[in-house]
């Protein structure tokens, strides 16, 4: 039987089943209107199409877990997504209303790369992420998302001292200092955690879309949410064009 929870299948044309709104949404925002619409992208990389005529929603409450082998275009799609990189044909809608700052607010993206300064105090470049993104850096914010990955004891530690596991950490505190219920774009977000890392972040992703946000996630490990489902979209290899 298949999982309703899976949303497309990877073909030379991949469509989304029809999105129905679901979540308890606290929000202003019309609660019916996805946060995300892409329609019929299309991308090429190196000579070779990654994927064609692919269409998905994300809804508010809606997280949606991106898999597919190594190479499959997952990142390069989420970048799509983010605006870092042009599509070779299709369009991303993001529900802004028109307001040009709104994509700013409400977006949140995090790649592989944990873009923290080395040079940086685990408090400080926490506290430059937020400043530069727009969000609260007051200390007890930035005190407090540290604490929420368990890394406010190490806040003084420059970033380069750090291991891989306790840098994601402080990258992904940013999520804790989000307020508003836009959409997250995570690329791996659960590498190098341990554990009790990712209980941390999927704890944050639930208050997200508890709240009315959205998530697509990219991951090799099957993400488990405490209370909702998390719905598939796959990219594969094997059975494109
Ligand atoms: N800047 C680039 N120029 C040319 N080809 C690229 C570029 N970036 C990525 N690619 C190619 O695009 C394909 C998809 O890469 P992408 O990083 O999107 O895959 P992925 O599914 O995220 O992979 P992984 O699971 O290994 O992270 C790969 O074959 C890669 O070599």
């Amino acid at each position: 039987m298949s999982d309703p929870n899976r949303v497309l299948a990877p073909a030379r044309s991949l469509r989304a089943t029809p999105f129905t709104p679901s979540g308890s949404a606290t929000t202003s925002e019309p609660p019916g209107e996805p946060l995300l619409k892409a329609a019929d992208l299309a991308c090429r990389r190196g000579g070779e199409w990654l994927f064609k005529a692919l269409c998905f929603e994300v809804g508010r409450g809606q997280a949606l877990w991106l898999r597919g082998p190594n190479g499959s275009g997952k990142t390069s799609l989420l970048r799509i997504v983010a605006g870092l990189l042009q599509p070779d044909a299709g369009h991303v809608i993001a529900a802004t209303h028109g307001d040009p700052q709104a994509l700013r607010r409400q977006q949140v993206y995090i790649g592989h790369a944990n873009a923290l300064k080395d040079d940086l105090t685990a408090f400080e470049a926490l506290g430059f992420l937020a400043r530069l993104h727009g969000r609260e850096s007051s200390p007890a914010a930035v005190m407090s998302a540290l604490r929420r990955l368990a890394m406010d004891h190490r806040c003084h530690a420059m970033v380069r001292t750090l291991s891989q596991g306790q840098r994601r950490r402080v990258a992904l505190a940013r999520l804790a200092l989000e307020r508003v219920a836009g959409l997250w774009l995570l690329d791996e977000p659960f590498d190098a955690l341990d554990a009790a890392g990712v209980q941390a972040v999927e704890g944050l992703l639930e208050e997200h879309l508890a709240r009315g946000g959205g998530v697509l996630l990219t991951s090799h490990v099957p993400p488990t949410l405490p209370v909702r489902p998390v719905r598939q979209l796959v990219l594969d290899t094997e059975r494109r064009a």
